[in-house]
């Protein structure tokens, strides 16, 4: 089944595919669509509706009935219907991951990989949620100095009303559904606000949640461009919570947002550290796989390499060796390296190259671009007055620095302003639990490449990295808030006594 046919012809009209609200598939009475652009054939691919700001206001009063009802929906009946999205889900992966191949030049497996953990992460959430959301805490007064024990306090977790779901381009199934299904699971309405260029992906992932058969108004998605519908959404009064994953179109949020909770994870510049005593082979193998896996298109990738000077020599010949080996093409052909996703992001990239090249750093291969395809490239003998030693390139480009000591390596990391991961290779265990307590950011791998997954770990990032912790279980948590209610006794009870 390709995307837009069989059971999911519904959510398309003509060539627009239409947006969700209301348990229904809607054309936006603003007649005006968003064209999605194939990062490969750099042609229109698909279109969306631009919603209109009396859609939002529609949705937003759909979402908050919605949700009065669905807090009154057992626990065990939300996770049954998120087993059932999930299944669903997984069900569909081929026409889905088909969307993520021409929508974001995702390689074709790593596209049916998104949509598989995304059901995966659905089911676990519900797991988890039924455990966690299913206790509560019981306190007693006299624990604390001059009370009898005459109050009971029960306390337990309640959902904060309508979530205001904003996921980036490079994950648009896996980072909508981590922050969906902990919506859902703790008794919360979403509305979703995809990515433009991943948006169909995100319609066909709500599809499966419709035919769940998740009650109408639970779930909406409103498409459109962030620039122009954006600022509408995450200033509504409606919106009781914004989960957000994205550049630093965050932290622009966080200062226009109200009194809500604010769940950002943002963007990164992961560094390598590598010691004199590392596996090299180690360390050239996970270089490659997180710096350029997806084209390097990920927060978590590996953003520079700060190597002991007596090991970087054989280290990006290692290196080297296998940049050779990527390969580079078509998302359909299932290539290493595909096109980044926009004619800006590759012009950005573009520019930090240039400037690397014009102050002089060593470039181990040819720098090379057609269109939106760019060679993966390494740079050698990168300094801190290079743009790239700072900024997050966001592609299949990786610099070296070049270090005397291991504190210049955690100097270089607590510089940056982002503090999502880093990676540290050594054989020495103790030196490495060190440098991970020094380092600022929000996880330290130790002998492998930052990643967010396993989808259940915690995953946050520090200063302009983000605010909060996602992983199911904090995500989950983060979708609530805490409701009190003291029992007062007539004279002191001591149970047992
Ligand atoms: N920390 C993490 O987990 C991750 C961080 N990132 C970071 O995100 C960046 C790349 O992803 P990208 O999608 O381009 O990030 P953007 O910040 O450009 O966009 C993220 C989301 O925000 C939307 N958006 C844009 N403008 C507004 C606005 N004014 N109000 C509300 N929403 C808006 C976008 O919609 P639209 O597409 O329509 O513009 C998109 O859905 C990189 O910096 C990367 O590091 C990416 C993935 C994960
Ligand atoms: O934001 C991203 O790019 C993703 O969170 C990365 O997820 P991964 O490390 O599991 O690929």
């Amino acid at each position: 089944m390709a995307a837009g046919t069989g059971l999911f012809a519904e959510i398309l009209d003509g060539d627009v595919y239409k947006y969700y609200a209301d348990g229904e598939w809607k054309k936006s009475a603003s007649g005006k669509s968003v064209a999605i652009i194939n990062p490969t054939t750099r042609k229109t691919q698909y279109k969306v509706q631009a919603c209109s700001q009396e859609e939002v206001n529609k949705v937003m009063d759909l979402a908050k009935s919605a949700q009065k009802l669905w807090a009154k929906t057992p626990l065990w009946k939300r996770a049954e219907l998120l087993h059932k999205a999930a299944a669903i889900l997984k069900e569909h992966k081929a026409p889905i991951a088909e969307c993520l191949v021409k929508e974001i030049a995702k390689p074709a497996k790593d596209a049916v990989t998104e949509v598989v953990r995304s059901g995966d992460l659905v089911s676990y959430t519900a797991e988890e949620g039924v455990r966690i959301l299913g206790e509560g805490k019981f306190l007693v007064s006299d624990s604390f100095p001059g009370n009898e024990r005459t109050k009971y306090c029960l306390t337990s977790k309640i959902p904060l009303g309508v979530i205001l779901a904003i996921p980036p381009f490079n994950y648009p199934v896996n980072l909508a559904v981590s922050k969906i299904a902990p919506a859902l699971i703790a008794g919360n309405s979403i509305v979703l606000k995809p990515p433009t260029q991943g948006a169909v992906s995100a319609l066909h992932m709500v599809h499966c949640f419709h035919l769940a058969g998740f009650p109408k108004g639970l779930i909406n998605c409103v498409t459109g461009k962030g620039s122009e519908i954006g600022d509408f959404l995450t200033m509504h009064p409606g919106v009781n919570c914004i989960s957000f994953t994205g550049g630093d179109t965050g932290i622009a949020i966080s200062k226009k947002a109200g009194m809500i909770p604010l769940q950002m994870e943002l963007g990164g510049k992961d560094a390598c550290i590598v010691l004199e005593d590392a596996d090299l082979d180690l360390v050239a193998a996970n270089i490659i796989k997180g710096g350029f896996s997806y084209s390097g298109q990920r927060c978590t990738a590996v953003k520079v390499v700060l190597v002991m000077e007596s090991a970087a020599d054989a280290l990006v010949e290692k290196v080297k060796a296998k940049v050779a080996k990527l390969t580079v093409g078509p998302p359909e052909d299932d290539c290493d390296i595909t096109p980044v996703v926009s004619e800006s992001s590759a012009n950005f990239i573009e520019g930090l190259v240039l400037d690397a090249k014009e102050k002089g750093a060593t470039f181990c291969q040819e720098y090379k671009r057609e269109g939106n395809l760019i060679w993966p490239l390494l740079l050698d003998n990168v300094r801190p007055d290079m743009r790239i030693a700072w900024e997050e390139p966001f592609g299949p480009v990786l610099p070296v620095i070049r270090i005397n000591s291991v504190e210049e390596g955690i100097h270089h990391c607590n510089a940056s302003n982002f503090g999502l991961q880093g990676c540290v290779f050594t054989k020495d265990v103790n030196k490495a639990i060190m440098i991970s307590d020094a380092m600022e950011t929000g996880t330290v791998q130790i002998n492998s490449a930052p990643a967010r997954g396993p989808d259940h770990f915690p995953f946050q990032g520090i200063k302009d990295s983000g605010i909060g912790s996602q992983g199911i279980t904090n995500s989950i948590n983060m979708m609530t808030k805490v409701k009190t209610t003291v029992i007062n006794l007539p004279s002191p009870s001591y149970t047992m006594g």
